[in-house]
């Protein structure tokens, strides 16, 4: 595959309320296809029940199975590769920031959660950490995913370069006032590891947090393909897979590394 046409979708999610956000999303999907016809579609953190209701044991997915079975429904009717943002999930009394991914058949072909929790809302007091870099492939390309405080953190994000994969999904609800963290970080993840990035944000309001949207798709020499404000909108891109390649031939970063001497100082 030479290009991949991607559609990220902005959402704003109703506040513990998957019935209502299967809804919706159901509804932008079929938009998309109907106009875009992207090869993948991407969707923001925690669309089930948004980022996060107290109480989340009442709507949390009990092992995603209903979210796994709405996600593969669609990528199946639709012959496309969902990846599937994240939702809150359970599995054995713990619960989870999880993300699955669809391919053109409706077969989940990864499970990822959430690594790095962000502490700031007390993520950790609730979820438990996954410890498993998510590395997959979509129509044999080889992809990765991180979600949303995962960005920040360069050594994770590096690995999944080194994993040499050519476009990085960040879901995310990513609140106000750091709007520009989020979109200066997408753009330097893309420029130092030069790889695609798309980085699929919410809007809209909890009691608690404020999401500032600005979805965003870059390339791997760092231009924006598609941007966005804070509402609710489909970002499509076109990403032209050769462009690492050329990136890579103005300069080759990964030629250049010094692992030997990173190692000394290894902490
Ligand atoms: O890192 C940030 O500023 C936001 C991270 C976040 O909201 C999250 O991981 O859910």
């Amino acid at each position: 595959m030479n290009k991949m046409k991607v559609s990220a979708i902005q959402l704003n999610l109703a506040f513990d309320n998957p019935d209502q956000n299967e809804n919706k999303i159901e509804k932008k999907i079929k938009k998309t296809m109907e106009t875009f016809q992207p090869d993948t579609i991407v969707l923001p953190e925690m669309w089930n029940v948004s980022f996060f209701p107290d109480d989340i044991q009442k709507n949390a997915d009990q092992e995603g199975k209903r979210s796994r079975a709405f996600l593969s429904r669609l990528s199946k009717m639709y012959q496309v590769n969902i990846v599937g943002g994240t939702v809150a999930t359970v599995y054995d009394d713990q619960y989870y920031n999880s993300s699955y991914q669809f391919d053109r058949e409706g077969k989940l072909v990864h499970t990822y959660h959430k690594v790095h929790l962000f502490s700031p809302s007390k993520e950790q007091n609730k979820f438990t950490s996954g410890h498993q870099l998510g590395i997959f492939e979509l129509d044999g390309v080889k992809v990765g995913i991180a979600t949303c405080y995962d960005l920040r953190f360069v050594e994770w994000i590096r690995l999944l370069a080194l994993a040499d994969i050519e476009i990085l999904f960040i879901p995310a609800a990513w609140p106000n006032p750091r709007a520009s963290h989020w979109e200066i970080l997408l753009q330097a993840r893309a420029i130092e590891n030069q790889l695609f990035v798309v980085g699929v944000n919410s809007v809209g309001t909890t009691d608690k947090l404020t999401f500032c949207g600005h979805s965003l798709i870059v390339d791997p020499f760092g231009e924006k393909l598609a941007t966005s404000k804070n509402e609710e909108v489909i970002l499509n891109a076109t990403l032209d897979l050769k462009k690492r390649k050329v990136t890579k031939e103005q300069i080759n970063v990964f030629q250049d590394r010094r692992p030997d001497l990173y190692k000394q100082y290894r902490m």
